[in-house]
Order: structure tokens, then C-alpha cells, then sequence
């Protein structure tokens, strides 16, 4: 079982929920600036999501938190991260599958999701642990404005 205190996120919204799952995939971050990690190497990684609205959908969920795991897990799990060329790419810094990178993209995937069901919730915070002393926290919201 994954057990792990997570930052907490500021907003607006009533309910808010969090799914924790991990992930193992591989990746190389194509720079000669990152060392080592320019070559293939694995990790397992462990993600929280945080989603946050104000209505709920007809199954009175916010979202599935099934849904949420599906979308993310079956996507990247025993998967080589920069294969994934829609998402990732080696030309493009913004694109590298950094943890930084990664914990945006992720991001994106979920809001995509929700921007599809009626309820309109909203990813306020990814937290993505790489490694057990490295983490990044993806806030998109982060200067306030939840786009309503
Ligand atoms: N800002 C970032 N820095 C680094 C990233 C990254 O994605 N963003 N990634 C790496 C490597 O891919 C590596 O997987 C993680 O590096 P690091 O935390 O240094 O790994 P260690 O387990 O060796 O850490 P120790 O605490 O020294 O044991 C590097 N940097
Ligand atoms: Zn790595």
C-alpha cells in the first residue's frame, strides 16, 4: 500500500479528491547536461493526483478514481517513456521526459479527461516522486486563476 504525506494545494473548490498510484517505465533524458540519466535507466514511479470541483457527476463522483488510474497507469506503466513520441520528444527541452516534464504532461492527460464530463473538475496538483529523494509538485493553477 502506498502511504505518503503529500504538500497540500490551495483552491477554491468543495470537494476534492486524491488518487495514489505507481508506475515502472523507463526513460534517458536527452541531454549531455543530465549525466548519467542521458542514459536508459528505470524507475518506479510513484504519482498522486489531485482533483478538485464543485459539482459532482451522476454517479456522484467527482471522477472515478479508477478512471484516473486507467488514463495514467495503462498508458505508462512497463512502457520506455520516450517512445511515447505524441508526448515526448528528444529535440524539444519542454518535451524531455523529465520528472518536471512528466508531472505536466500527466497533468494534462487527466484535464483533458475531465474537460470531457459535464462536472468540469479540475487537476490542481500533481506530486511525482522519481526516485525516493527526488520529487517534483506541478501546480497549473498556480497563480489562482481556475479559468471559470
Ligand atoms: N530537476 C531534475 N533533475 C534531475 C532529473 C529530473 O527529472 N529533474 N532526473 C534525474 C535522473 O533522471 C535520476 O533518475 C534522478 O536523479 P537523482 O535524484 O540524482 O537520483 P539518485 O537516486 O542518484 O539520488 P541520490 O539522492 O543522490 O541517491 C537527475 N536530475
Ligand atoms: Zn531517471
Amino acid at each position: 500500500m502506498i502511504q505518503q504525506i503529500y504538500p497540500s494545494v490551495m483552491h477554491p473548490f468543495r470537494y476534492e479528491l486524491n488518487k495514489d498510484m505507481h508506475f515502472a517505465a523507463a526513460h534517458y533524458v536527452p541531454s549531455e547536461s543530465a549525466g548519467a540519466c542521458s542514459n536508459v535507466h528505470g524507475h518506479t514511479y510513484f504519482l498522486n493526483v489531485t482533483v478538485a470541483g464543485n459539482e459532482l457527476d451522476e454517479t456522484g463522483f467527482l471522477v472515478n478514481f479508477s478512471q484516473i488510474k486507467k488514463l495514467i497507469h495503462d498508458r505508462f506503466d512497463h512502457t520506455m517513456l520516450n517512445d511515447h513520441s505524441s508526448l515526448f520528444s528528444d529535440e524539444d527541452p519542454s518535451r524531455f521526459p523529465t520528472t518536471e516534464n512528466v508531472a505536466r504532461i500527466v497533468c494534462e492527460l487527466i484535464q483533458a479527461y475531465l474537460d470531457r464530463s459535464a462536472n468540469k473538475a479540475k487537476c490542481v496538483q500533481i506530486f511525482l516522486r522519481e526516485t525516493p529523494t527526488s520529487y517534483v509538485v506541478y501546480r497549473p493553477y498556480a497563480g489562482g486563476n481556475y479559468g471559470e
